[in-house]
């Protein structure tokens, strides 16, 4: 042991120099590289709200930034993106200034750091102070004017002194108050995000899988037709008034209840905490819930609730000193990439996945990544058998972050051939897809998604598989045709559950039009834009077929893109499956 301290010793201090410690001229250039990358960044996520990089990564760079302008305060650059929220400001849109300045949070990683600033801020006001323990939605910040009542001008984040005028497309957000309760003047705050279930259930998750729910909501904020941020179905919180407060000795609390009453949506999960040994409780039960949640959150916030201590406590340039977050950590695995198929969509899309040494993340297995696309895999120079880190954001998906180690000589490709039906696969924008659409797998896809949505008895995945199997089924009409002979041989079918099946089979026939469309699971149909056409007084398959591009697309709503889809989408084959649901009775 003494002998090989005396190595270790030795072979320090024959180390250069510049391996030991970051030396002076090393350090500038790292940080001009990440002062550069940080305000790059900066301007995806704020200013054109997509992001390159996960917000993990992001706080990796901008941490590391934060700890070599400590070590090196000569070094910080006078426009270092530590020293400002958000990012500059291009003309896209018009500019809002913003009363007062929109900051950034101050985080603690810590339950014990954050109980701490809480005691501290009883230390420095001399004062027992009451917090409000709020949720930290994973959203888009929005800020909105109303005037005698009625909503005038909407503003995002921006560089925290203006933001872009978004009016048009904050007013598709259905929760958000046009006009209020009582015809007050007030400037409020809130965030702006989507309910998972809304993306679940939309029968359009595959337009929806290439960035998070965050992304998608900032996204849709910023589009240059509020027709398309109409189509996506956001939501709102609001959580600050800035001005127009009635009483001056109103708390934040009275105020929150007070702007409900007004209209404004707010958040139920809001908890008044009377005493900083709460506070670990609240973030237990937050953590717990974050699952079951509906929409996503990446921390708490707890904030004072007297306004004049508020006042008192004031801001920094980056964030106020009444609030702080606590954000939640990711969790994460370390694990190897076994191997990575492609799996087929019912739409045809190939996307591959990683197959994974399964690995525990939180209380769960994991064992399959999704790879996304070929981009994706590029970027992160994957190959089988690489060492990766994997991580659960908010929702329950793993993603893998990045390679650890890599032990393969070459990056993974996308084969040329569909693996299910060997026809060419097609690229299409960012995505590859299989163009045969008698593929095994999309049809297997199709059936399943039919059965669900029409909510047939007994037809899970298996069962579909091998009456696919037995060229018993191939369209969604056939389950019309299944006799009691096709049945029986398989495995559980007795008479009893058959005559179940055909109960449940006549049941689904009843099913009004929107569901069997839905079901059909027709590109550019989702229950959002099947509602659509229904108003607009589309109430049959044929209806919509007999019509042509140019009407679907002038239908508020829809747009060109929307219409060209459906089009594309009611294919010949589509079309025979809808004749002869019909002959079968199906009210299409
Ligand atoms: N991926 C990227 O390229 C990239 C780039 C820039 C920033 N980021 C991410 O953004 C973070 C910092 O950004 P930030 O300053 O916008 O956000 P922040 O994390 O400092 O938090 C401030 C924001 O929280 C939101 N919020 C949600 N619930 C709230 C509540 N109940 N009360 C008050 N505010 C609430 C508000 O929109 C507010 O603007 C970084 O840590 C990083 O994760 C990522
Ligand atoms: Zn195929």
């Amino acid at each position: 042991m003494k002998q090989r301290l005396k190595y270790i010793i030795l072979f320090i201090l024959f180390l250069p120099a510049g391996v030991l410690s970051l030396d002076h001229d090393n350090a500038e250039k790292k940080i001009k590289y990440l002062s550069t990358e940080i305000a790059r960044h900066n301007y995806l996520y704020y200013v054109l709200g997509q992001p390159e990089i996960s917000n993990q990564e992001y706080d990796r760079l901008y941490n590391e930034l934060v700890r070599l302008e400590k070590r090196f305060p000569g070094l910080v650059l006078p426009d270092s993106p530590t020293h400002r929220a958000g990012s500059k400001l291009e003309n896209i849109f018009p500019l809002v200034s913003h009363p007062l300045p929109m900051l950034s949070l101050d985080k603690s990683y810590t339950v014990s750091d954050l109980v701490s600033w809480a005691v501290n801020i009883q230390e420095i006001t001399k004062k027992k102070i009451f917090f409000m323990a709020e949720e930290k939605i994973d959203g888009t910040a929005i800020e909105l004017f109303y005037e005698n009542g009625v909503l005038v001008k909407a503003a995002t984040r921006g560089d925290g002194q203006s933001g872009y005028d978004i009016t048009a497309n904050a007013r598709t957000i259905k929760t958000l108050p046009l006009k209020l309760d009582k015809p007050v003047s007030i400037i409020v705050r809130g965030e702006v995000f989507i309910r998972k279930s809304r993306i679940k259930n939309s029968g359009n998750e595959e337009d929806y899988d290439t960035g998070s729910l965050r992304n998608m909501a900032a996204g849709a904020l910023r589009k240059h037709c509020s027709r398309e941020t109409a189509k996506i179905p956001l939501d709102l919180f609001i959580f600050e008034a800035v001005s127009g407060v009635p009483g001056k000795d109103m708390d934040h609390g009275k105020i929150l209840e007070w702007l409900k009453n007004l209209g404004f949506p707010i958040n139920s999960h809001n908890q008044i905490i009377n005493h900083i040994k709460d506070i670990a409780g609240f973030i237990d039960k937050t953590a717990v819930n974050r699952d079951i949640l509906d929409y996503e959150i990446d921390g708490i916030v707890l904030k004072v609730l007297d306004r004049k201590i508020r006042n008192r406590l004031g801001n920094t340039s980056r964030f106020p000193r009444w609030a702080m977050a606590f954000k939640f950590e990711s969790l994460q695995a370390v694990t190897n990439l076994e191997n990575i198929i492609v799996q087929i969509s019912r739409l045809g899309r190939a996307t591959p996945v990683a197959i994974l040494k399964p690995v525990k993340i939180g209380n769960s297995i994991i064992s399959r990544a999704s790879l996304n696309n070929q981009d994706y895999i590029n970027d992160l120079g994957l190959g089988i058998g690489d060492k990766i880190r994997l991580v659960r954001k908010g929702d329950v998906i793993p993603v893998i972050e990045d390679v650890l180690e890599k032990n393969s000589s070459s990056t993974w490709i996308m084969p040329v051939n569909c693996p299910f039906c060997n026809t060419r696969l097609e690229n299409i924008g960012e995505h590859v897809f299989c163009p045969n659409y008698d593929c095994y797998e999309q049809v297997l896809g199709r059936l399943v998604w039919f059965a669900q949505k029409m909510k047939i008895k007994y037809l899970g995945p298996a069962l579909i598989k091998s009456l696919i199997k037995q060229n018993k089924i191939h369209n969604p009409e056939d389950f019309y045709s299944l006799s009691s002979d096709d049945l029986k041989h398989l495995k559980g079918f007795g008479s009893h559950k058959i005559q179940q099946f055909k109960t449940s089979l006549e049941k689904s026939k009843d099913h009004p039009f929107e569901t069997i469309i839905l079901a059909l699971g027709i590109q550019g149909l989702g229950r959002h834009n099947i509602m659509i056409l229904k108003n607009a007084g589309y109430n049959s398959a044929d209806m919509i077929i007999s019509s042509d591009m140019e009407k679907l697309a002038e239908i508020k709503g829809i747009g060109r893109e929307t219409a060209r889809k459906i089009i594309k989408g009611f294919n010949p084959d589509i079309q025979k499956t809808i004749q002869a649901l019909k002959k079968n009775g199906l009210r299409l």
